[in-house]
């Protein structure tokens, strides 16, 4: 049977001990990490930059996929795909211009993912999920990590199964913020590929076994 991809956030993490927990999630079932950037303008929060992301680099084994939260990402594509990221996930709300901004990752050798806030219809999605390595659905409110599960974004992870399936593309779907091992089976069901978990997995007492246990959803 297909193993649910899980995609720990380090957000929630205590940075003071980053190198462990990078540590932790390299032993670990994980597909990839996902690292949360923020601005405070996009989202009501600032999260990291540069310097962390480089110290992650160093000591994660994983695939790296960038969740930009940062109006006119366009401004620092370049940048961070120095860091070797292998996706970098847009905000369609934050771009001006999404497709060009879905080239530009593409021609920097990266995957492209375009994440929706929960308000946000999927019709913006119609001429551009068949240039897309995933799509991201926003399960909270972006900014911050230990929020509840929107309910409604089941029916939007099924809206956008079914795009996916008339259109014919090969996106997957991410659902990300909230989610834990009681409800992260219907998230799987409603047709979710992969799942990003901060305060789930760090907040237990084996982070490992965590992630282990959210592969079977
Ligand atoms: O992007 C975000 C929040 O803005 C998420 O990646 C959260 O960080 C996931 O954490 P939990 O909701 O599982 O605590």
């Amino acid at each position: 049977m297909k193993k649910t991809l899980v995609a720990p956030s380090i957000l929630s993490t205590d940075f003071a001990f980053l190198g462990n927990t990078l540590t932790i999630i390299n032993k670990s079932a994980a597909d990839w990490l996902h690292v949360d950037i923020m601005d405070g303008l996009f989202v009501p929060n600032l999260s990291f930059g540069m310097p962390i992301l480089k110290a992650i680099q160093q000591y994660t084994s994983k695939p790296v996929e960038l969740h930009l939260m940062i109006v006119q990402p366009e401004r620092y594509l370049e940048t961070f795909a120095r860091f070797q990221i292998q996706q970098i996930t847009v905000h369609a709300e934050a771009c001006l211009h999404l497709h060009r901004v879905v080239q530009q990752i593409k021609e920097l050798g990266c995957k492209a993912g375009v994440a929706l806030n929960p308000h946000t219809p999927i019709d913006c999605l119609e001429y551009i999920i068949q240039e897309l390595d995933m799509v991201c659905l926003m399960s909270v409110n972006p900014g911050f990590g230990g929020q509840r599960f929107m309910l409604q974004i089941l029916d939007k992870i099924r809206q956008v199964k079914a795009l996916i399936k008339t259109k014919k593309c090969a996106a997957l779907i991410e659902v990300d913020g909230g989610i834990n091992k009681t409800n992260g089976g219907e998230v799987v069901r409603a047709g979710a590929d992969a799942v990003v978990v901060g305060s789930s997995i760090f907040d237990s007492d084996n982070p490992r076994e965590a992630i282990r246990h959210l592969k079977e959803l």
